[in-house]
């Protein structure tokens, strides 16, 4: 497991989040229209045909494998495949991650793609989101993992605006304790609580945070 160094100036960086979030945004418009069309079977078969046709120019030239998580010199984190955040991946909400002073937030919506229970969110989405967030909150110095995380979840979560956040409430030597809620206009939905630690294995690298973006 390696963070990769792409060596490239900031500026660099914006260019390219400029060129692929316009893409990403429409392809997750894409998973959202298909979830909700109504067109007739024939107009299916034609948007089938063009889509297809799409992946196969992208196919053309691809790179092995994911993306990876990549960093510049200065540590500014390219995590574009990343599920939660990923500039090039359609099936991240997107979060957009502030830093606050006791932790990180964000203000996010999820739609029709991210459904569980009728119009409301998946358990196992609101896991993912929160897990990541904790995760986030627990990396400032360097990159940890979860080693293991509750959710507990009060009420449902309906689709639309929501707010997350995360701290962290603990630091024993690699292990870091975070909470974290997700929450809508009347307030908390679900909440959670994990163990986050810094691997062993990252001890003698230099310290590579998984960052924003
Ligand atoms: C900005 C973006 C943020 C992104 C956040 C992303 C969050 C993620 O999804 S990470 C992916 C999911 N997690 C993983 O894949 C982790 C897989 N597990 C591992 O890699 C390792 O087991 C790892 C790193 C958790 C611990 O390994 P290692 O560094 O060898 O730990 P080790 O030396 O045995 O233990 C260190 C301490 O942690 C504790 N610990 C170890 N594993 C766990 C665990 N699973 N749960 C709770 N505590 C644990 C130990 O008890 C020990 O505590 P103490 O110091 O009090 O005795």
């Amino acid at each position: 497991m390696q963070f990769i160094l792409e060596d490239i100036a900031e500026a660099e960086v914006e260019r390219r989040r400029g060129v692929y979030t316009p893409l990403t945004d429409t392809v997750r418009d894409l998973v959202d229209a298909v979830i909700r069309t109504e067109v007739g079977e024939d107009a299916l078969a034609v948007a089938q045909r063009r889509i297809a046709e799409i992946v196969a120019d992208l196919r053309s030239e691809q790179m092995d494998g994911p993306y990876g998580v990549r960093h510049t010199r200065e540590n500014t984190g390219m995590a574009w495949g990343n599920a939660v955040i990923g500039v090039r991946n359609a099936l991240a909400p997107p979060l957009n991650v502030e830093h606050v002073d006791d932790g990180v937030r964000c203000e996010f919506t999820l739609g029709a793609a991210y459904e569980g229970p009728p119009g409301c969110v998946h358990g196992g989405v609101c896991a993912m989101l929160l897990d990541h967030l904790l995760g986030n909150a627990a990396s400032y110095e360097s990159a940890c993992y979860t080693g293991t995380i509750t959710i507990r979840y009060l009420r449902p979560t309906r689709l639309g605006a929501l707010t997350a956040r995360a701290w962290v409430t603990e630091q024993t030597g690699r292990k870091r304790i975070a909470r974290g809620t997700i929450s809508d206009a009347e307030g908390v939905t679900c909440e959670a609580e994990g163990v986050f630690i810094v691997p062993r294995s990252a001890l003698d690298a230099p310290p590579v945070r998984w960052s924003a973006g």
